[in-house]
């Protein structure tokens, strides 16, 4: 990091509006904290409700980022799933006005950049009003941004609508950048529950041409296609930013990743190499109760060894596993990117959010995925397909829907985490040399610190116009 710079007049203030759930706060906070380590005359205010700056607070960040709240104006986050649309609905219309009244009232300088998630599209509306130039950051794959993108092409082709258990097998061939996909393996706003709000994700990215940025939360590496294809298709600067995990802590805390901090760490500590299956159903949406009791029977009945997010569910899990002391640890939340690159971490049961799945490949864990709705499923898809370097568990929508049994739960667990079957070690090796992709491209002078160096030239210099 550069020396603290303490002229006013040369400070660049970056203005973060994050859409208020975690797999979204996660990234963009990463971003901006690596902004602000990057360059000391940038400095960063990160708005948030009141409600998750409570949630936020004991977060280490660099001096020139700070948190700044509107009141707690849509639903409580806990909870929030139960009305998934009208949560979108309340954050859509009802955080525009106090965030422009927080506008009004923040200390100089005066704000020259918004940062807001592409999802939050009357961001960029604020920005364009205020004269301030907008960066819309997607949370997502790449890859998704392009299906949304090229949603008149599945209408062309006969795709939109469609009743995906009679058609889900078909293949989608025809979008830039992608590779040949089932309709059962797009990401669920297409047909189902996820129409209810899947009109508005393609609004949001239809209306990117507002931003004078755009920022992929991806490695190019691992997305080069659906990046160029977009590259070629629109006008706005895009820049891969990297996968917006915290990785850079990792490097701070090396330290004391020796002697581990906490009791799930330590019983790491104690757990032979890759022997431990990690499990995290994601920060917000749940399985059903009968499924969820059929993954716990099955989890249990494989013998394997588990560390085990859950929120809720921590009694059901802790019943369902009888004796856990020497097979098992459940906790409510852990630091999962430090967990994943412990070694006594083998395996990655996972919904597939794409914070999860970027976190997994850059520790070079092999995944059972069970995704549940939205980018999740294509995203179990490239894990599965595309990089091979996992099962699935849950096979996908539509046609294929169906219980999966503990029988059939054991069985898989059992699979995966056996060390000396062929399949397995071949899927560990891929997994391996996706690491190895990830590492070198956040490595000093890789291809993110390039995107991101690229990306502060251009503020910079707009901010200097
Ligand atoms: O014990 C835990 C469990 C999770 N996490 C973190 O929580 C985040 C979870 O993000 P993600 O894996 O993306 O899951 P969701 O929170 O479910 O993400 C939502 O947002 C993502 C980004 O848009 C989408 O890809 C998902 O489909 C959507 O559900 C990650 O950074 C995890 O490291 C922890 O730190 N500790």
């Amino acid at each position: 990091m550069e020396p603290m710079n303490n002229d006013p007049t040369k400070i660049c203030h970056v203005v973060a509006m994050p859409y208020p759930g975690r797999g979204h706060i996660n990234p963009m906070m990463n971003f901006c904290k690596l902004l602000a380590l990057r360059k000391d005359e940038i400095l960063i205010t990160f708005v948030v409700t009141e409600e998750w700056l409570g949630f936020l607070d004991s977060e280490p960040k660099p001096a020139n980022f700070r948190f700044a709240t509107i009141p707690n104006v849509i639903p409580s986050e806990i909870g929030r799933a139960a009305d998934f649309p009208g949560f979108i609905k309340a954050v859509l219309t009802k955080l525009e006005e106090p965030f422009e009244r927080l506008l009004d009232q923040l200390e100089p300088p005066k704000p020259r950049l918004v940062i807001h998630d592409t999802s939050l599209m009357w961001v960029a509306d604020v920005g364009n009003r205020r004269n301030i130039p907008v960066a819309s950051l997607w949370i997502m794959p790449a890859s998704v941004f392009t299906v949304l993108y090229h949603f008149d092409l599945l209408k062309q082709n006969g795709h939109f609508p469609v009743d995906v258990s009679e058609r889900g097998n078909e293949l989608v061939n025809y979008i830039p950048g992608i590779p040949p996909t089932r309709i059962a393996d797009l990401p669920t706003i297409f047909y189902g529950d996820g129409l209810k709000t899947g009109h508005i994700a393609c609004e949001a990215v239809s209306r990117v041409s507002k931003a004078q940025y755009l920022l992929f939360t991806s490695i190019y590496e691992l997305e080069s296609q659906a990046i160029d294809a977009l590259k070629a298709a629109i006008s706005t600067p895009i820049y891969s930013i990297g996968p917006a995990i915290p990785y850079f802590r990792l490097v701070e805390n090396s330290s004391d990743s020796q002697n581990s901090d906490t009791s799930y760490m330590q019983w790491l500590d104690s757990q032979p190499k890759s022997s431990v299956l990690y499990i995290s159903q994601g920060s917000f949406l749940s399985v059903s109760k009968v499924q969820m009791d059929e993954i716990i029977a099955g989890v249990d009945m494989s013998g394997v060894r588990f560390l085990w997010v859950a929120r809720g569910d921590a009694s059901w899990i802790k019943a369902g596993c009888g004796d856990l002391a020497n097979k098992g640890v459940v906790v409510p939340w852990c630091d999962q990117l430090k967990v994943l690159c412990h070694p006594s971490i083998g395996g990655f049961w996972t919904h597939c959010g794409w914070n999860s799945t970027k976190e997994g490949v850059f520790a070079g864990t092999p995944f059972l995925t069970y995704p549940i709705c939205w980018d999740q499923i294509p995203n179990s898809k490239t894990i599965v397909e595309d990089w091979k370097i996992g099962w699935k568990v849950r096979r996908g929508m539509g046609e294929e829907e169906h219980l999966v049994t503990r029988k059939e739960i054991a069985g898989i667990v059992q699979r995966f985490m056996d060390l000396e079957s062929d399949e397995v070690k071949e899927m560990r090796r891929r997994a391996k040399e996706l690491k190895e992709v990830c590492q070198r491209a956040v490595c000093k002078g890789g291809p993110v610190e390039t995107a991101i160096d690229a990306f502060i030239h251009d503020i910079l210099q707009c901010r200097d116009r």
